[in-house]
């Protein structure tokens, strides 16, 4: 038995669930190692308000981190200025993100075997004066990569997006042959290197209703997306489409399929929340480091309750190990 994994786990809103996420989680013995990034004293007051008994210890590069039900390991970050549940506060937006940094550069300098992430609140970091559209284009950014996708995933079905957090007047002109081949072929490249699909089947939505209706109902699906899917058949991608997205997600094409390309972010999600909210794994490709991260946002209604499911959590974290153990042998194939 080698090392366990280490996974870096940052704790997400301050004043959403994330942090009683992670607490509820060091109630049971893990099977990969977690060290939360987080504010420590957060964590004692959250534990504090729901009566939750867990042993925090601080944790250092290099270190195992703790396993066993009822110990957690924390890589502590300051700058955490208020502790409050359900009350957003616009001074903790730099602390958290903050933490996605720490993560995030502990993977790349291999101090973490990959990050999970619970929910951030984009709106708040905005208002601090922070531009953020989420932990995609973030961890894009911070990992210096042209080009990543984001795709949900449950048991059943898989969902990426060849467009993100992009205002709904913006995704047309996003929708350009270059982005669509970039992603088409890292959703192509990543179902084979860590789902081990030796060909991978994508059906891939249109973008306008009916996929066009042969031009009459918008003339994206003939200008860029056909030629382009066309292009990308030639290099060997088994592709299917575009399909109009309304009856692409039925039985008749599911079955025969591996994942789902959609054009945007509402035209997909709401499909797959709708059949697995709470089990479903929301997966960065693209990166030189493992992302995965929870469903769902930062449900300010539940926070301090103890209400939370930590069902998404839990599968995040089961994803994000398996994928670990997938970069990791693929490295050492790479370097032997
Ligand atoms: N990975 C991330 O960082 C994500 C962050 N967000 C952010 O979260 C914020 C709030 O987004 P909303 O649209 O309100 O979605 P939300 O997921 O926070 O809440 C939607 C509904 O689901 C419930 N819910 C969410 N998580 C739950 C859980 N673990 N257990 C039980 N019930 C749960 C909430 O109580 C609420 O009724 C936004 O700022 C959004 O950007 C949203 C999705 C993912
Ligand atoms: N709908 C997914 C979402 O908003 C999470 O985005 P990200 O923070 O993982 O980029």
């Amino acid at each position: 038995m080698g090392k366990p994994l280490a996974l870096a786990l940052t704790a997400g809103e301050p004043a959403g669930i994330g942090p009683e996420l992670c607490l509820q989680l060091a109630l049971e013995p893990r099977t990969a190692g977690i060290v939360v990034v987080a504010n420590q004293p957060l964590l004692e007051a959250r534990a504090q308000q729901l009566g939750l008994t867990v042993a925090l210890h601080s944790w250092h590069p290099g270190e195992t981190p703790r396993m066993e039900a009822g110990h957690l390991s924390v890589l502590h970050v300051e700058g955490c200025a208020s502790h409050q549940t359900g009350r957003l506060d616009p001074v903790n937006s730099a602390y958290v993100l903050r933490t996605l940094e720490i993560a995030g550069s502990g993977c790349l300098k291999g101090n973490f075997d990959g990050m999970v992430t619970a929910p951030v609140h984009k709106g708040v970091i905005n208002e601090a004066g922070i531009p953020f559209s989420g932990h995609t284009e973030f961890l894009q950014e911070l990992c210096e990569v042209e080009r990543v996708v984001m795709m949900l995933a449950t048991e059943q079905l898989r969902v990426a997006l060849v467009t993100t957090h992009l205002p709904l007047k913006d995704v047309s002109a996003a929708i350009t042959p270059e982005r669509l081949s970039q992603v088409t072929r890292i959703l192509d490249a990543d179902l084979r290197r860590f789902f081990g699909i030796e060909r991978p089947r994508i059906l891939v939505a249109g973008l306008n209703p009916h996929a066009g209706e042969g031009g009459h109902l918008g003339r994206e699906e003939i200008e860029t997306i056909e030629p382009t899917l066309e292009k990308l058949r030639a290099e060997g991608i088994s592709l299917t489409g575009p399909l109009p997205a309304d009856t692409l997600f039925t039985p008749h094409w599911l079955d025969q399929a591996d994942a789902v390309l959609a054009m945007y972010h509402d035209q997909g999600l709401p499909v797959l929340k709708f059949q697995g909210f709470g089990r479903a794994v929301n997966i960065t490709l693209g990166l030189p480091i493992v992302r995965t991260s929870v469903d769902h946002g930062t449900a300010l209604d539940l926070a301090g309750t103890g209400r939370a499911d930590s069902g998404s959590l839990q599968a995040a974290i089961k994803m994000g190990e398996h994928m670990a153990r997938c970069l990791k042998s693929s490295n050492q194939e790479t370097r032997s």
